[in-house]
């Protein structure tokens, strides 16, 4: 199983905090209408069949249903998956949870995706480029896949871990293992080796003093990744 079962439990002991916008998932939806919109730019939602790789809650899930997708979210956490389905539930945002590893869920639903997302996600595998080969097999040709991870540089370790781990205390110690950061050519070539084509990067920052996230071009630390299966021919 392509899974490190202590990621999946920091997920899971956090699990119910999920939804709390002021909790340890604040910079998850403070960045989600960023990436929402991004996503929705390149291959507009809706009306399209979308897969969440690593939903977790169903923050972007649900979000992406919204605009009018049909969502299907997977992930290995069970009581992630568990208070998505509650907040689905709630909210009246219809999203089917699956508890599913990528690869088997490729296997089961090849080329059946308009658009698949897998975001912060990879960062937190012990094999990145078998999940990017299942997003791969998951989307149609012509459709859309869309990563985003964590750069490994010193910034981005500066950053990312003393920063938001350490100083600011956005996220709880040890949440990010520098070691699993990828970057941007590293997933570039997972995304080629898939048989995708990269479409675009774009990077992700965080301003500390107005504490505003914002979309840029500085893929040092925060980034996103568009990709695209050809049209066969
Ligand atoms: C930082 S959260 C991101 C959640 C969501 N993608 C988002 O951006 O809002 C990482 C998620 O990846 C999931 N995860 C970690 N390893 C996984 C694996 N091997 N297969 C599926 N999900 C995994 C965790 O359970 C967790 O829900």
């Amino acid at each position: 199983m392509n899974a490190d079962p202590l990621e999946l439990q920091k997920f899971s002991e956090l699990a119910h905090r999920w939804w709390d916008p002021t909790s340890e998932f604040r910079p998850l939806h403070e960045i989600n209408p960023l990436r929402l919109e991004w996503i929705n730019a390149r291959a507009p939602l809706a009306g399209k069949q979308v897969i969440d790789i690593g939903c977790g809650g169903g923050i972007l899930s649900e979000s992406m249903a919204r605009k009018g997708a049909t969502v299907t979210g997977i992930d290995l956490g069970e009581k992630a998956l568990k208070v998505a389905d509650l907040h689905s539930l709630e909210s009246g945002v219809q999203v089917r949870y699956k508890l599913i590893a990528a690869e088997e869920m490729a296997a089961q639903e090849a080329s059946q995706y308009d658009v698949v997302t897998c975001m912060e996600m990879l960062e937190h595998v012990p094999d990145p480029a078998a999940i990017v080969r299942a997003a791969a097999a998951l989307v149609k040709p012509g459709g859309h896949v869309f990563f985003s991870t964590l750069n490994r540089n010193p910034k981005s370790y500066l950053f990312a871990v003393i920063g938001a781990e350490y100083i600011l205390r956005m996220l709880p110690k040890g949440t990010h293992d520098y070691e699993k950061f990828i970057t941007p050519s590293e997933l570039s070539q997972f995304i080629r080796s898939a048989g995708l084509e990269v479409q675009g990067f774009k990077g992700m920052g965080y301003n500390p003093l107005t504490k505003i996230y914002s979309l840029n071009d500085d893929t040092s630390v925060n980034y996103l990744v568009a990709a695209r299966r050809p049209l066969e021919a």
